[in-house]
């Protein structure tokens, strides 16, 4: 049995450059169904470059993703795109809401993006809007929302199509401690109700210390793996 037997989402031997800086210099990773990993390291460490290879939104140089046992590269960009929509749910630092839209249009996206109706849609956003704790900013754009509550309808919005794979980048970077803490803690509780494995990026050991397994990355490189309990 090797580690990548079972698990959900992997990378093997990954490389990334940007021009003549590499980013990522063969890096294997492997999340199980339902796990909650942290990825920390220094700035510039290849972290982001990573949760993006991982989320399919860049192609490695070298090296390849599979999701739930199928190499991403194998597919069209077609299905990459629909692949990465409703498997994988992707947080990102700022939120990245739609400013023209209201918070329930924003979750309910990816489920029309799906060819869901409208009203199906609409009622699945408000209830993850509901389970975490802004059912009542569901009719409000994200301007007049706060950063925490933006994080939180952002959050809905990974949620919402039920991926096998959170990919959070930063949760809690644009916020204060606190409302950075309980941003975290709700994604945390909501992923291990729904089963969703977790991957989140960050500086802050705190956050780190939530997680159950921890990668470290150094130049583009996994310099230490912290196993669960250790
Ligand atoms: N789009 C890009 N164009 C050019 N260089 C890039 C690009 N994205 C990342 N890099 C470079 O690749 C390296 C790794 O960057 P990456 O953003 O993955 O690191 P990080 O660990 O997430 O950093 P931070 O903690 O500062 O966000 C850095 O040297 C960075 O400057």
């Amino acid at each position: 049995m090797t580690e990548h037997d079972g698990a959900v989402l992997t990378g093997t031997a990954l490389h990334k450059s940007f021009g003549a800086t590499p980013a990522l210099r063969g890096v294997d990773v492997a999340i199980a169904p339902g796990e909650q990993v942290a990825v920390t390291g220094p700035s510039g460490s290849g972290k982001s470059t990573l949760l993006h290879c991982l989320a399919g939104v860049t192609s490695p140089d070298s090296g390849f993703v599979s999701l739930a046992g199928h190499r991403l590269d194998s597919l069209s960009e077609h299905q990459r795109t629909r692949v990465r929509r409703v498997r994988i749910g992707l947080v990102l630092q700022f939120g990245q809401l739609v400013p023209d839209l209201t918070a329930v249009e924003n979750v309910a996206l990816p489920l029309l993006l799906e060819g869901r109706r409208r009203p199906d849609a609409e009622q699945a956003a408000r209830g993850w809007l509901e389970r975490l704790g802004v059912g009542d900013r569901a009719d409000v754009r994200p301007l007049e929302l706060s950063g925490g509550e933006q994080q939180r309808v952002a959050i809905a919005r990974g949620l919402v199509t039920s991926p096998d794979v959170v990919l959070a980048d930063e949760p809690t970077g644009a916020l204060d401690t606190v409302t950075g803490e309980q941003a975290l803690q709700v994604l945390v509780e909501a992923t291990r109700e729904t089963g969703a494995a977790l991957v989140v990026v960050t500086h802050d050991h705190r956050v780190a210390a939530h997680m159950e397994r921890g990668i470290a990355l150094r130049d583009g490189r996994v310099e230490l793996v912290r196993e669960p309990g250790a």
